[in-house]
């Protein structure tokens, strides 16, 4: 069975902005803007058609068969074990080596995405709620607590956090203890309840972990990780089911995930019989056969300098969003990283400059070189206001991702006591 990871070819603008706020001239500021409006209406269309391209037909298990079959295998969870020991062994880098990584501001940029994200869909969720409801969050592949601070500033009420990675949960822990010993000490100082717990959510039912197996959800959050579930069907489901199950009807499930499309289409850019591709800062390879990628278990190894280097799987969409359909989950975002930045730069500019988000370039200081060739071609080489951007490697490794967020639906139950999801068509 021939799988297709192929897309139309996405636009390939650069994030450049003017940092500050003022909106004395005219220059990309009111460019971005317009584009934004272009984004939301381009947003709206592609659902449509990732909708569309999903079919009709929601059977994921014969077309996940049909293509065990024709690879002559079924795929398993061989390679959790690989990365929750290169999570494990990841070392906490400080402030000052962090400061020297190339990738430092597009780390910090995709922090910003995680932010813009969480703070869109909770902001629906709190205009569902009246004040002083409980807010409670599940954060599925928490890592080391890097949106520790996002829930404490979303003013969430409890919050759950998981990783198959023991040593990063516990500095996750660690890290929680500190916030709630900061928010003891000062006057208007939020707490929130948390609890913590190691395990593989792709194998686990995680409700069964949960202090309170009847907890009720109001968004689950699973960032930079739910691709690592695409190992097998059996995993995605249980990832999927983990994502669902105790999801209030209304309630988000939001992540961000390598955007398959793009992965293949620079992988064919690279070449007819290229297996690899990247820059300076990250690198995709693939050991199998590129022609005939399956369903479920279309492996690559993924290395982003000095952060990441294991084995990733693809996400084919248009699965992604059958299996959410069998789990009362409906599809409302689908946004590449470049598509999102230029639809909530409006909202988030302050947020983007505080959180370095971006790097302040003046173009006269770099006329030679081609890392920020894009920045001589906006503003010439005079000498003037300093531009916002990413490197260009940093650029093409960030819109390696897209954002995507699912809806809980409301649900009845059938004579069987299975679960009828009433989905918005
Ligand atoms: C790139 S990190 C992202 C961490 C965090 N979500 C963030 O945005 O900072 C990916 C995380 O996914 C976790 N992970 C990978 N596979 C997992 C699995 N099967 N179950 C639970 N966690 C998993 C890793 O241990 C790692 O902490």
């Amino acid at each position: 069975m021939s799988i297709n990871y192929e897309q139309s070819t996405t636009d390939e603008q650069f994030a450049s902005t003017k940092l500050s706020d003022d909106e004395d001239s005219e220059d990309t500021n009111g460019k971005t803007s317009a584009i934004a409006i272009e984004h939301s209406a381009a947003n709206r269309r592609r659902l449509e058609k990732d909708e569309a391209d999903v079919g009709t037909d929601p059977d994921v298990e014969a077309d996940a068969e049909a293509d065990a079959d024709a690879d002559g295998e079924a795929s398993g969870a061989a390679n959790t074990h690989v990365v929750a020991h290169h999570y494990n062994e990841l070392k906490e880098a400080g402030l000052k080596e962090r400061n020297k990584s190339k990738i430092f501001f597009m780390r910090n940029f995709n922090n910003w995405i995680k932010s813009q994200l969480i703070n869109e869909y909770m902001a629906l969720i709190k205009h569902q709620k009246r004040v002083g409801d409980a807010l409670r969050v599940l954060d599925m592949c928490c890592g080391k607590g890097g949106d520790l601070l996002k829930w404490d500033k979303a003013f969430i009420s409890h919050l759950i956090c998981t990783d198959i990675a023991e040593v990063s949960v516990e500095q996750c822990q660690r890290r929680y203890q500190d916030i709630l010993q900061r928010a003891e000490k000062s006057k208007f100082g939020h707490k929130f309840t948390a609890e913590f717990f190691a395990c593989d959510s792709t194998m686990v039912r995680l409700r069964e972990r949960y202090k309170d197996a009847s907890l009720q959800l109001n968004l689950v959050s699973c960032q930079f990780a739910f691709h690592y579930c695409f190992e097998s069907l059996q995993q995605a489901d249980c990832m999927i089911r983990n994502a669902a199950e105790c999801l209030q009807p209304g309630g988000y499930f939001i992540a961000t995930i390598p955007d398959a499309y793009e992965i293949i289409r620079r992988l064919k850019a690279a070449g007819p019989n290229a297996r690899s591709f990247g820059n300076d800062v990250y690198n995709i390879e693939f050991e199998c056969d590129t022609e005939t990628l399956p369903l479920f278990g279309a492996k690559y190894q993924f290395h982003l300098e000095g952060v990441v280097d294991c084995p990733e799987f693809l996400v084919h969409f248009p699965t992604l969003i059958k299996l959410g359909r069998r789990h009362g989950l409906q599809l409302v975002r689908r946004s590449t990283f470049a598509d999102y930045f230029k639809e909530t730069l409006p909202q988030g500019r302050q947020l983007l400059q505080r959180m370095s988000g971006l790097e302040s370039i003046q173009a006269h200081r770099y006329s030679t070189g081609e890392q920020f060739e894009h920045v001589r071609r906006l503003l010439g080489t005079q000498r003037g206001r300093p531009l916002g951007t990413l490197s260009k490697n940093e650029w093409e490794a960030t819109t390696l991702y897209l954002v995507c967020a699912f809806k809980k639906c409301k649900n009845s139950w059938d004579s069987n006591g299975k679960p009828l999801f009433e989905f918005d068509d």
